[in-house]
């Protein structure tokens, strides 16, 4: 199984983005985690589309692009159009979430679910075999910086056991409160794709980065 990191940039320092990017970039993390947020999903404003259309220019690692956004079938071919590989969407977020999957995919990106903490994962029994991931929330959605919430380790124990036992390939991706403290601990639970904001863009990225894999033991 493959193990990647992929360090949220909503705590990045915006006056400096594109070589905050390319610092976590040269430092080995594979991915770079998008958080759009839309002031009514989520309690809180992030960025869109012209943000994420100029810091494509900054690395040609996968942009993984998670819409805390009411109906984001309303916006799938904008991010598509503005550089994202990954699409990953609440379930909670989407009235009709079978044709968003599907509106995702004929955009030819990899399509993401996310799943709030209290949401059960009984709503992906119907689609899991169509996604390329799902994303297990481990805060609230809507801000960086706050606690994992260790009820989370039995849903990705849960979640892992249900792709297993349905012979499946799809990555488990655990966003909130992720650190070098507790990363060993998730991956145990089952997860393998990791989202850290503040643990990666508080401080020395390079080391920071570091830090996360070392701790991860990839
Ligand atoms: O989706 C998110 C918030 O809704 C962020 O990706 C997440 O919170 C990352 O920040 P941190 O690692 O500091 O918890
Ligand atoms: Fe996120």
């Amino acid at each position: 199984m493959e193990y990647i990191l992929s360090p949220s940039i909503l705590s990045a320092d915006f006056k400096t983005l594109g070589d905050d990017i390319k610092k976590a970039d040269a430092a080995g993390a594979q991915w770079v985690h998008i958080d759009v947020m839309d002031g009514d999903f989520v309690p809180n404003i992030s960025f869109g589309m012209p943000v994420i259309k100029s810091i494509r220019s900054a690395t040609d690692k996968v942009f993984d692009v998670h819409l805390m956004v009411e109906e984001p079938g309303r916006f799938i071919d904008e991010f598509a159009a503005c550089g994202a590989d990954y699409i990953t969407v609440h379930a909670e977020a989407c009235t009709h979430l079978g044709r968003v999957i599907q509106q995702i995919k004929q955009k030819g990106c990899k399509v993401g679910v996310s799943l709030n903490p209290a949401t059960s994962l009984s709503v992906l029994d119907y689609v899991l075999d169509d996604l390329d991931m799902v994303l297990i929330m481990s805060v609230n959605p809507g801000f960086g910086g706050q606690s994992y919430i260790e009820a989370m380790d039995q849903k990705i124990r849960d979640l892992r056991k249900m792709i297993t036992d349905r012979g499946l390939d799809v990555d488990i991706q655990v966003d909130g409160g992720v650190t070098a403290d507790n990363i060993a601990h998730i991956k145990d639970c089952g997860a393998n794709v990791f989202v850290a904001g503040s643990a990666v863009f508080n401080g020395d990225i390079e080391q920071n980065i570091k830090n996360l894999f070392k701790a991860m033991e990839v």
